[in-house]
């Protein structure tokens, strides 16, 4: 075969290959058509969203065609969990959407232009609020945008606080002041810093709590994502915020107020603090970034994608997570010492050492599992 008949060959190929792509997204679509179908009716039956059981069916089904086709069955597993979690995505949208908890009533969002205050305005937008955002960084248009939060109508059914954690404490306080029914909370990584807000804020009358969405603002399906709340003073208020997630797969934990930043010191302090000193190492290493991207190691490159979605987040958000959290420094000093340890039981030549620092790691995290 020459070179021309080669080109010849491989361009009727591929346009046949691309032929076969069109008909797998046009399939694609049809399913995503069905299983909207599905969720309506599962949402008007009062079902469950999610339904493990016929999940795995879905899957054991494909496995054996995929195999009875000569294909991996890896493979096709692979496409149907992905393929699944789109189904999940769509159909947790549209209850909440069919849900319509929001029945055009007004939500304001105060610090909207963050990226958490943009995520919870797209989401209950997408429950039917009209959602009012407030935030220094947009322009006033005297309707849905103000950049001070204090001409936005009052008026409105809910409040929630998304700014920066000490801005917050001060708009917390400062809503204590006025009357309102809103249904008020705010979604602050640490709670120690608006505890005396949120608490003086219930005393005053407010119906408030406190919210802490564990995910990140790029999330799309909450299965398998915690919500925590805490009462603050106010028993209705966690029971109004936790009906804004009764229509997704969120699992909500009710916590206690006084126990949510001890949690996160190791949660969010130490997971965070781990992939600053990772980066910070590598930058110091003296390899050059460039050469270190042609290697590959399963546990280098899962670190890597863990420390790039690190340094890709707010510092100042950050910096509040590490510097406010009064339960921090313990957390700081065991990792201090996690480290000094290993580096000890390396220099000194000792393999005891090291083989129980990692007999200890595989206890304790499958204490986890
Ligand atoms: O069969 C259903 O009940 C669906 O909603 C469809 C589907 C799927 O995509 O196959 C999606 C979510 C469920 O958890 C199970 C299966």
């Amino acid at each position: 075969m020459d070179e021309r008949e080669l080109q010849a060959r491989l361009a009727a190929l591929r346009k046949e290959l691309d032929g076969v792509d069109a008909d797998l997204i046009e399939l694609a679509g049809r399913r995503q058509e069905l299983v909207s179908d599905i969720g309506r009716l599962k949402k008007c039956h009062g079902r469950q969203l999610r339904d493990f059981k016929r999940e795995r069916e879905v899957l054991d089904g494909v496995r054996r065609a995929a195999e009875s086709r000569g294909l991996d069955p890896a493979l096709a597993e692979d496409l149907f969990q992905r393929l699944i979690e789109a189904s999940l995505t769509r159909q947790e949208r549209e209850r909440l959407q069919l849900a319509r908890h929001g029945h055009g009533k007004r939500a304001l969002v105060i610090g909207g232009a963050g990226r958490m205050g943009r995520w919870l305005a797209a989401f209950l937008d997408g429950q039917g609020f009209d959602v009012i955002v407030a935030d220094p960084a947009v322009e006033t248009d005297g309707a849905s945008r103000f950049a001070d939060w204090r001409e936005a109508p009052a008026d409105v059914a809910i409040i929630a606080v998304t700014a920066p954690l000490r801005v917050s404490a001060a708009i917390l306080g400062e809503l204590a002041q006025r009357t309102s029914n809103a249904l008020v909370f705010d979604i602050g990584s640490l709670k120690s810093p608006l505890a005396p807000a949120l608490r003086s804020a219930a005393e005053a009358g407010l119906r408030v709590c406190s919210v802490h969405p564990m995910f990140g603002p790029d999330t799309q399906l909450l299965s398998e994502k915690h919500v925590l709340l805490m009462d603050v003073g106010n028993a209705e208020a966690v029971e109004a915020a936790r009906s804004l997630f009764a229509d997704t797969l969120a699992e909500v934990v009710v916590i206690d107020l006084d126990e949510h930043d001890q949690l996160m010191a190791p949660v969010l302090g130490l997971s965070h603090a781990l992939s600053i000193v990772f980066f910070t190492a590598l930058a110091d290493s003296g390899v050059p970034a460039e050469r270190l991207a042609r290697l590959s190691s399963t546990t280098f490159d899962r670190q890597l994608a863990i420390a790039r979605g690190v340094a890709g987040e707010s510092p100042d958000l950050y910096f509040e997570i590490q510097s406010l959290n009064r339960h921090g420094d313990g957390v700081r000093e065991v990792l201090l010492q996690a480290v000094q340890t290993l580096i000890h039981a390396i220099e000194s030549d000792d393999a005891d050492a090291f083989r129980h620092l990692m007999a200890r790691g595989k206890t304790y995290l499958s204490e986890l599992e």
